[in-house]
């Protein structure tokens, strides 16, 4: 690593630090943790996320109507559907960055999304993943990890502190799932969009998310990544819950395997669920969406 690197690397980490200590001011998430919550979610139904009857409307324009959808524990969910059918707006629902008009949203069978704010809702074990990924460019790809560890409320107190041999074996094992081990020292930056895409998905999981919402994780990848990137969400399934927003039906037909449930959202509710072959062919989803 130059020392330009080295420089650029130390300033983001003293920025981190000292955002990290802002938050610890002014109700950060590990003290939301403890006041809002003082739970872990209860996954002693089977049920990862319920969302009932959810409506968000914006001037007046019904963007969620009447949204009811239940994630299963360690299920892998495709989510369709034509453009501005609400699929953003039901990802900001669940993330805390829009409130609904109506309707109920939890996290297990105990915890209530619709009372917690962003911050809070990340810190319980709900990973967000952006169209555009957010990696610092400026860093390595180790360091970009080793940032999401330390981001991590359980090790703050080690922001400064040399890694674990745990907490490096962390990184490892999650380089390897993302398939940048041999990338590890090289900056960010550098990285072609999709192994970018991969970093910020290591990123993500360097926190231990219980539920991963990932927004068209395959736009702008090459048919390649687009496989690679199936394989890694379907090495996840089981251990997390993934909700995959996504358009490209080859993905979404790699993902499911064939018989998994897909939902289609249309004008801010459910149009159909089924296997992706059963959704293809009911003319209502043609109609709206796949015949276009
Ligand atoms: N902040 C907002 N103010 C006003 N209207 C909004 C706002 N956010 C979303 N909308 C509208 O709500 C509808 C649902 O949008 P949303 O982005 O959730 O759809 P989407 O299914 O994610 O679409 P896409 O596939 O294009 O990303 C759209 O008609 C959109 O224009």
């Amino acid at each position: 690593m130059t020392p330009e690197l080295q420089q650029a690397g130390a300033a983001k980490l003293a920025e981190f630090a000292a955002k990290s200590a802002e938050g610890q001011t002014s109700g950060d998430r590990s003290a939301g943790y403890g006041r809002v919550l003082g739970a872990e979610p209860d996954f002693a139904h089977g049920v990862a996320l319920y969302l009932d009857d959810i409506t968000v409307t914006f001037d007046g324009f019904r963007a969620l109507n009447a949204l009811s959808l239940a994630i299963n524990v360690g299920e892998l969910r495709c989510i369709i559907g034509p453009n501005g059918a609400g699929k953003t707006t039901m990802m900001d629902v669940i993330t805390g960055k829009t409130r609904p008009d109506a309707g109920t949203a939890s996290f297990g069978s105990n915890i209530d999304l619709l009372r917690l704010r962003e911050n809070e809702i990340a810190q319980i074990g709900i990973g967000r993943k952006f169209q555009k990924p957010t990696v610092v460019e400026q860093l390595s790809v180790f360091e970009n990890l080793e940032l999401a560890l330390k981001a991590d409320r359980r090790a703050r107190a080690s922001l400064f502190s040399r890694l674990t041999g745990a907490q490096l074996d962390r990184i490892g094992e999650t380089l390897q799932l993302i398939h940048l081990l041999p990338e590890a020292q090289r900056t960010a930056g550098l990285l072609s969009h999709g192994q970018k895409q991969w970093l910020e998905i290591g990123m993500l999981l360097m926190q231990e998310p219980k539920l991963l919402l990932l927004d068209e994780p395959v736009a702008g990848m090459t048919d390649e990544e687009t496989e690679r990137t199936a394989e890694l969400f379907l090495s996840l399934e089981g251990k997390h819950s993934l909700v995959v927003v996504e358009h490209d039906m080859k993905f979404v037909d790699q993902l499911t395997e064939g018989w998994k449930k897909v939902t289609v959202l249309h004008e801010g509710s459910v149009l159909a669920e089924g296997p992706l072959s059963e959704v293809q062919a009911n003319p209502k989803v043609v109609e709206v969406y796949l015949g276009r």
